[in-house]
Formats: C-alpha cells, sequence, structure tokens
C-alpha cells in the first residue's frame, strides 16, 4: 500500500511513521501533490497552529490536492480541525469540507487549557477499531463542534468530537499515534 504522510514541516511525524511501521505501512512523507494524489491512504498530520498550517498549504500548492482526494484520508489533531470551516487559532479559513467551526476549550479549576492527557471516548460508530470507554491521547487547546460527522466524542467542558467522517475524511481530535492498543486498533482499521 502506498501511504502519503502530507509533509507540512512540522510536527509529529516521526511518531505517525513509527506507529504506521509497527503496522507494517512504510509511508512516504511528501509535499508533492502528484504523489499525495496517487496514494492510497493519505494522513494529514498536525502539531502547530492553524494559520501557520493554512498557509503552509497554500505555499506548497496543496490546497486543490488535499480538497479533491477521493481515497481515505485521515486529519490528525490539527490535521482534523483544518477539514472544518473556520479554526478561531489565528482566525483561519480552513478546508470547509466538514461543517462546523474550531473553536478555543474554556479553562477551569479541573479542566486545564491546553488539554493534555488520556480521555475516555464514547463511540457511536462501531466500524473505526474503537470502543466506548477506550482512552486516548490528546494535546490541544481549540476543538471542532460536534455535528452530524462525528462518530465519537469525549466531554471536555462542553462535548468534543474525537473522531469525524465525512466522505473519505476521516479526522480525529486524539493522537492514534499515542494512543497505544486504541490507537494502533484505529490506524489499522483506516489502514483496511
Ligand atoms: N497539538 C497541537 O499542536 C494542537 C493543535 C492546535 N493548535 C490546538 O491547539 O488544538
Amino acid at each position: 500500500m502506498k501511504l502519503a504522510i502530507v509533509d507540512l514541516a512540522y510536527g509529529n511525524i516521526g511518531s505517525i511513521q513509527f506507529a504506521l511501521q509497527r503496522l507494517g505501512v512504510v509511508p512516504m512523507v511528501t509535499a508533492e501533490p502528484d504523489k499525495i494524489a496517487l496514494a492510497d491512504r493519505v494522513i494529514l498530520p498536525g502539531v502547530g497552529a492553524a494559520g501557520f498550517a493554512m498557509e503552509r498549504v497554500d505555499c506548497l500548492g496543496l490546497r486543490e490536492t488535499l480538497t479533491s482526494l477521493r481515497q481515505p484520508a485521515l486529519g490528525i489533531c490539527l490535521g482534523m480541525q483544518l477539514l472544518f470551516e473556520h479554526s478561531e487559532e489565528d482566525n483561519t479559513t480552513c478546508f470547509g469540507l466538514i461543517q462546523g467551526r474550531v473553536r478555543a476549550l474554556e479553562a477551569a479549576p479541573d479542566r486545564p487549557v491546553p488539554h493534555m492527557g488520556w480521555s475516555k471516548i464514547d463511540v457511536r460508530s462501531p466500524e473505526l477499531g474503537l470502543r466506548t470507554g477506550d482512552y486516548v491521547y490528546f494535546a490541544h487547546s481549540y476543538a471542532c463542534d460536534v455535528g452530524p460527522a462525528t462518530l465519537a466524542s469525549i466531554s471536555y467542558g462542553r462535548d468534543i468530537p474525537a473522531v469525524v467522517r465525512q466522505a473519505n475524511w476521516l479526522g480525529a481530535q486524539f493522537h492514534p499515534e499515542r494512543s497505544g492498543e486504541a490507537g494502533s486498533r484505529f490506524l489499522e482499521s483506516f489502514l483496511t
């Protein structure tokens, strides 16, 4: 299988590569539109800020490529947030593939922001390799709106999507590459 990890020059690419290799897939890390368009699977990783990431997307001429993919694609963390219409982070217009906005998490004494750590998910869709009650790893300060695309969620001050799906795009707010056995199950289900 040809799997492309989109290289926006930031982030958690090393740990994603490693997690995929453990599952027997050697990904290519690339920003070349043709390689991305022709891959069997595409991963849009994300650690960083929305404004910078969208600037990189446009600078590399990847907006059209990424929005017209038809093969299964997965956005991780910021990569998932970019699928929505708008992010409060840097007041950024995103891809608009999924209806809704990305809004800052609100801190409370028992709920620090950034939200960093393991949270228990509530799964609405059985075919993700995940189960209600699984703990997965989050590291973020912003979160997407819950909507029809939401397949799994957590509660952190408000309900926030942990997994979304719209057509060929899957998004994970958590980091599957850092979520142990549950994360591997999720990645494996994306690969098959
Ligand atoms: N881990 C991250 O880089 C988080 C991505 C995004 N900036 C957020 O805070 O939600």
